[in-house]
């Protein structure tokens, strides 16, 4: 199975290099040429996965046309980018394996839902977990939830993808997957927060308790399974993403923390932290579902510009209530 990837940022050339393993034929597509030009010419992608050896069987592109004879498409942009970038590729059936984890502004829809209105022949996949991008491209070992609806699809992709160090595990839980994945850069967000406020341990561990709480609620009323926000999507992705700077998402939170505005830290960057663009529409969302996020809120505000110590207190002061409601 000839394997292209679509976006050359971190994950996407991790994940090519997952591909490459064992020799498999994998091409990646670079929105900037420049960037599919380094890939080619130094088998590295200095920009955004520097000091990474990629496998001699990666072969880089600019052109979307380039990607027509591919078997299978991995789809690795920035979440908001999907659409416009799904809407120049030749995808036709060939079957798209979403691996971007956000939520669309304006239409609130999930990746996979962006995809199947661009290209309905085209069959859906999702492949979700903790991955951090350079610990993957350095070979270092995760499992990952691979979903599909079709079980030979889900099959034959689980089989093209694991590698010695990369074990997808498989479920027909499509939206489950994609939620998980959505809301944990949220919640990443929330204990960066908590970190860069010096609130202590003992609540980022109950910020991700209580954000996992709202993460299966808002998931069940999208029709996703609580096993798969149990699962290496959800709550693997969570712990993973709660607990380090080397998330995009928690370092953003710690620089709100810190009292440092939204707009001045994400100025800063180059790549992407996809909580920032999610808590926003999935407010909405929420709200749409009837589902109650108070700590998916409470992130909101801080990203508006509210001071955290408002935050916080308002969301400690709520009434109480039981555990499991
Ligand atoms: N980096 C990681 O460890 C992981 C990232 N992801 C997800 O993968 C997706 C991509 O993330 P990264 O590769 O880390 O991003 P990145 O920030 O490293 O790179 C983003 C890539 O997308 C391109 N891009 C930016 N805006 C674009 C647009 N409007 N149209 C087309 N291309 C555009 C950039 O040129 C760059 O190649 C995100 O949804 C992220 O949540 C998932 C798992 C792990
Ligand atoms: O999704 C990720 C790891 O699974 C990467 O997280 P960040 O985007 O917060 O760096």
């Amino acid at each position: 199975m000839r394997i292209g990837v679509i976006g050359a940022g971190a994950w996407g050339t991790a994940l090519a290099q997952v591909a490459a393993h064992g020799g498999g034929s994998v091409r990646i597509w670079a929105r900037d040429p420049a960037v599919a030009e380094a890939i080619n010419a130094t088998r590295c992608n200095p920009l955004y996965l520097p000091n990474i050896a990629l496998s001699p069987s990666i072969e880089a592109v600019s052109d979307p046309a380039a990607m027509a004879d591919m078997d299978a498409l991995l789809v690795v942009t920035p979440a908001q980018a999907v659409g416009a970038v799904l809407a120049t590729m030749p995808v036709g059936s060939k079957p798209l394996v979403l691996c971007s984890k956000g939520i669309e502004a304006g239409t609130r829809r999930l990746v996979g839902e962006v995809a199947r209105a661009i290209h309905p022949a085209a069959p859906i996949a999702v492949l979700s977990g903790p991955t951090f991008a350079h610990e993957v491209a350095a070979g270092l070992p995760t499992a990952v939830t691979l979903a599909c609806e079709e079980p030979e699809l889900r099959e034959a992709l689980s089989a093209r993808i694991a590698a010695p160090h990369f074990r997808p595990y498989a479920t027909d839980d499509v939206t489950g997957a994609e939620i998980g994945g959505a809301i944990k850069n949220v919640l990443a967000i929330g204990c960066g927060v908590v970190e860069g406020a010096g609130l202590g341990q003992n609540a980022r561990a109950a910020l991700i308790a209580r954000g996992f709480a709202e993460m299966t609620r808002f998931g069940l009323a999208r029709g996703g399974r609580a096993e798969t926000l149990a699962g290496l999507s959800g709550l693997g992705d969570l712990v993973l993403t709660c607990s380090s700077t080397a998330s995009r998402n928690f370092s953003l939170g710690v620089g709100l923390g810190q009292g440092r505005s939204a707009a001045e830290l994400l100025a800063d960057r180059r790549t992407v932290a996809e909580g920032a663009f999610t808590a926003p529409v999935l407010r909405q969302a929420a709200a749409e579902a009837g589902v109650d996020m108070p700590v998916c809120d409470a992130v909101c505000r801080l990203l508006e510009g509210a001071g955290v110590s408002e935050v916080i207190g308002a969301l400690l002061a709520r009434p109480l209530k039981a555990e499991g409601a």
